[in-house]
Parts: structure tokens; C-alpha cells; sequence
């Protein structure tokens, strides 16, 4: 028997079907390659269940070591001061190599304090991309695959009649597709204060023109389901993979299960835009999810998962883990080395969530956002959008409302944060 015991290292997570076959493979990856820790990976149920799940743990006492956290629970572990041990303060106190500024800012901003502190590390980063069914396109006589949403709503109107009856395009993540994303794509503010960049004290404004008029349209279409809801997370995916909605927008980390799952040729494009809204399109938000160091865990542990997050950021595992989830380098140097390679030539469309992010330099709009209980908030603006969608509310009646409580609950989120 070894003379000394193998530390085991929790590690929770919401990553399904390809992703989960990914995650499965880095713990056994890293498992094998020393006997020292053992990293024990377990899924926890959708992003928010796996949250909260952690969230409860800590405070029963037996949280695990990593917890993988969607990038709108930010906010929330940011003033869970003591639940978590910062990543940078992490590095630092075990002494494993670390450099900050080998990651992509584009998403370590997302995850890191003003001073430039990483507080989280981006496991998996994505986009939004809109995947298409390039048989389906033939099948109704679309040419060219739709660059903005007025030739969206003309090539779904085809696309059912050419027998895409219950779908002819949708989205999955209601509020990231038709209010996130919407807004910072079309530089216009989600909230103030840069989407509650530079403080809690943030009040919604998506509220505006741009978004009205995307909720109005999707009122209109949904009663013929031209298009069609998908709910409020990523579960109605398997619309595209399955064939029945031929447009679909949701995340590039989708990749993993269109590759084994599609049965039709396929590829992804931009989100599309109002080419009237001046300036559109801006850039992307990231999407996706962090690892946070839980707290109140003894040495040998944080070596342990210090040694873990080096190893998730060796060059070669980071363009291993993009290839095979759609997941975004979070490296630069992987970066170049997935671009060096040629692999975007081939594989073109890994390559459009990061051609999103970097369209042009972000804006107050398009930096990203970071929302105190946006968990619950995104619930709330889905159960307006609902509403609307059921032919209870006007578009701006439900985005008001939708302001109105959110509002209310940021409120709250300030008054009870501990910073
Ligand atoms: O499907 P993911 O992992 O890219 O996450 C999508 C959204 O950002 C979740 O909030």
C-alpha cells in the first residue's frame, strides 16, 4: 500500500453528452499522469441546479473542491466572500506556475476583479452562434445562409413551407439569444453601468427599440411557428440536431453533439442583425462557464487543484478541449496554435464565436455583464417573454414589466451583497 494518501479532488459540474465525455477524459487525463490527486468529477443537473447545488454544500459544510458556475452566476460568487477562494489568491499561496496575462482578456475580463484579479478560472468560454441545417436550406431554395434577422424571418417562412411545419427557426437560452446577446450585438445597453461592470448599483434598460421590436417580431411568428420557443436553457437543442428547426441559435460549445448527432450537413454563422440599427453588428458576450475554488478547504487540496487548473492550461489540452467541444482557446497561445495549424480552414466554423467577441473593439454595451441574482433575473424576464409569446402582453408591456421587477430584485441583491 502507498505509504501516503491519494487526495481527491470534487469537481461539479453541468456538462452533458460530448462535454461531459470531455470532462470525463481531462480527470482521467490528469488522474493518470500523477499519483499524488485524484480529480472526481460529478454532474450536478443544468448550470443553476449545479449553483445551487454548491452553493448549499458550502454551507452544510461539504462543498466540493471546484464548481463549474455559468458565467451570469458571476456576480453571485463574487459576493460570496469566504465561500470561495479566489483563483489568483489560489495560484499565488501554492506557487504553481500562473501567468494572467496567457489568457484571452476578452474572456478573463468576464471573471476578474477591476484590478485585473482572476477570481474564477474560464473553463469553458463560448458564444452564440447560429447553427444551420444546410440541407434544409436546399430543400426550400435558400441560397445563401441568412446574415440578419429580416432574411431570417423571409428564409423560415420558406423553410416551413418546404416542410419545416413546427420550426422554422428558434432559439435555445431565451434571454441570452433575445436580450444578452440581442443587445450587445446591436450596441445597446442591457443596463447601465456597463451591464453592471462597474457596479451593483445598476438599473436594466433592454427595455428599448431594438429589443421591442425583436420581441414583436418573435410575437408575430411564433403564431404560425415561423418561429418557434425553445425554452429558457439549452434543453430544446435537440430541435436542430434532430432536423425539426433548420435555423437554431445557441452556443458554439453546441459542437460536440451536432458533430455526433446531426444527421445533415451543417455549419454555423454570426448571429444576425437590424442592418438599421446603426453600427450593428457590435461584438458578442461570452457565454459559458468558470471554475470556482471553493473555500475552507487544507493545503494538500488547493495543491491539488492548483495543479489541476496549470494542467487544464498546457497549450496543447486547451486546443484539445476547443477542437472537441466548440468551447473557445482560452489561451492566446492556443489561439495561435489552433490558427497556425490551419484547423480553421477545415473547421471554419469553430472559429465564428471568437470572429463575434473580437468584431470590433466592445463597447460599454458589449463588454458582457454581471448582474447580482441573475439567476432568478433571467427566470423572471423568460416569464415575461412567456407572457408575450402566449399573446398575454405586448412586447413592450413584457420587456417593461421585465425591467420593472428586475429592477426590484438588483435592489435587493445590493442591500444584501456583503461588498
Ligand atoms: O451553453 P453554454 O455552456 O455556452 O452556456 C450558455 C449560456 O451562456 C449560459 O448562461
Amino acid at each position: 500500500a502507498p505509504a501516503y494518501a491519494v487526495t481527491e479532488i470534487q469537481w461539479w459540474h453541468a456538462m452533458t453528452g460530448g462535454n461531459n465525455d470531455v470532462i470525463v477524459k481531462l480527470a482521467n487525463e490528469f488522474n493518470a499522469a500523477q499519483g499524488d490527486y485524484k480529480v472526481v468529477p460529478t454532474y450536478k443537473g443544468g448550470y443553476a441546479d449545479t449553483m445551487n447545488a454548491g452553493i448549499a454544500a458550502f454551507r452544510a459544510g461539504n462543498a466540493p473542491h471546484i464548481l463549474q458556475v455559468f458565467e451570469v452566476g458571476t456576480a453571485t460568487m463574487m459576493a460570496a466572500t469566504g465561500a470561495v477562494k479566489p483563483v489568483y489568491k489560489l495560484m499565488q499561496e501554492t506557487g504553481e506556475p500562473f501567468d494572467p496575462k496567457a489568457y484571452l482578456p476578452a474572456i478573463t475580463g468576464y471573471y476578474s476583479t477591476s484590478k485585473g484579479e482572476m477570481l474564477s478560472f474560464p473553463f469553458n468560454s463560448s458564444s452564440m452562434v447560429m447553427w444551420v441545417n444546410l440541407d434544409a436550406l436546399k430543400k426550400a431554395d435558400i441560397a445563401e445562409i441568412p446574415k440578419t434577422w429580416p432574411e431570417v424571418f423571409e428564409d423560415a417562412k420558406k423553410l416551413k413551407a418546404a416542410g419545416y411545419a413546427t420550426c422554422g427557426f428558434s432559439t435555445a437560452w431565451v434571454t441570452w439569444a433575445n436580450l444578452e446577446q440581442l443587445s450587445a450585438w446591436h450596441n445597446v445597453p442591457l443596463a447601465s453601468k456597463a451591464n453592471g461592470l462597474d457596479g451593483f448599483d445598476t438599473k436594466l434598460e433592454f427595455n428599448g427599440p431594438v429589443q421591442v421590436k425583436h420581441l414583436q417580431k418573435l410575437i408575430e411568428l411564433q403564431k404560425d411557428k415561423t418561429y418557434d420557443y425553445s425554452g429558457r436553457t439549452n434543453t430544446g437543442e435537440g430541435r436542430f440536431t434532430s432536423g425539426e428547426c433548420p435555423l437554431f441559435l445557441t452556443s458554439s460549445g453546441f459542437f460536440g453533439n451536432v458533430k455526433s448527432q446531426a444527421k445533415f450537413n451543417w455549419t454555423n454563422a454570426p448571429m444576425p442583425y437590424y442592418p438599421d440599427v446603426k453600427g450593428a453588428p457590435q461584438n458578442s458576450i461570452i457565454g459559458g462557464a468558470s471554475l470556482w475554488v471553493m473555500g475552507g478547504k487544507n493545503a494538500a487540496e488547493y495543491k491539488g487543484v492548483a495543479k489541476f487548473l496549470a494542467f487544464l492550461s498546457d497549450t496543447d489540452r486547451q486546443v484539445a478541449i476547443h477542437k472537441a467541444s466548440g468551447y473557445l482557446p482560452i489561451t492566446k497561445a492556443a489561439y495561435e496554435k489552433a490558427k497556425a495549424d490551419g484547423f480553421y480552414k477545415e473547421q471554419p466554423y469553430l472559429e465564428t464565436p471568437i470572429k463575434e467577441l473580437t468584431n470590433k473593439p466592445p463597447t460599454e454595451n458589449s463588454r458582457g455583464l454581471r448582474l447580482g441574482n441573475m439567476v432568478q433575473l433571467r427566470d423572471v424576464w423568460a416569464e415575461e417573454i412567456e407572457q408575450a409569446l402566449a399573446g398575454k402582453k405586448t412586447a413592450q408591456e413584457a420587456l417593461d414589466a421585465a425591467v420593472t421587477r428586475g429592477n426590484t430584485m438588483l435592489r435587493q441583491f445590493e442591500k444584501t451583497a456583503v461588498k
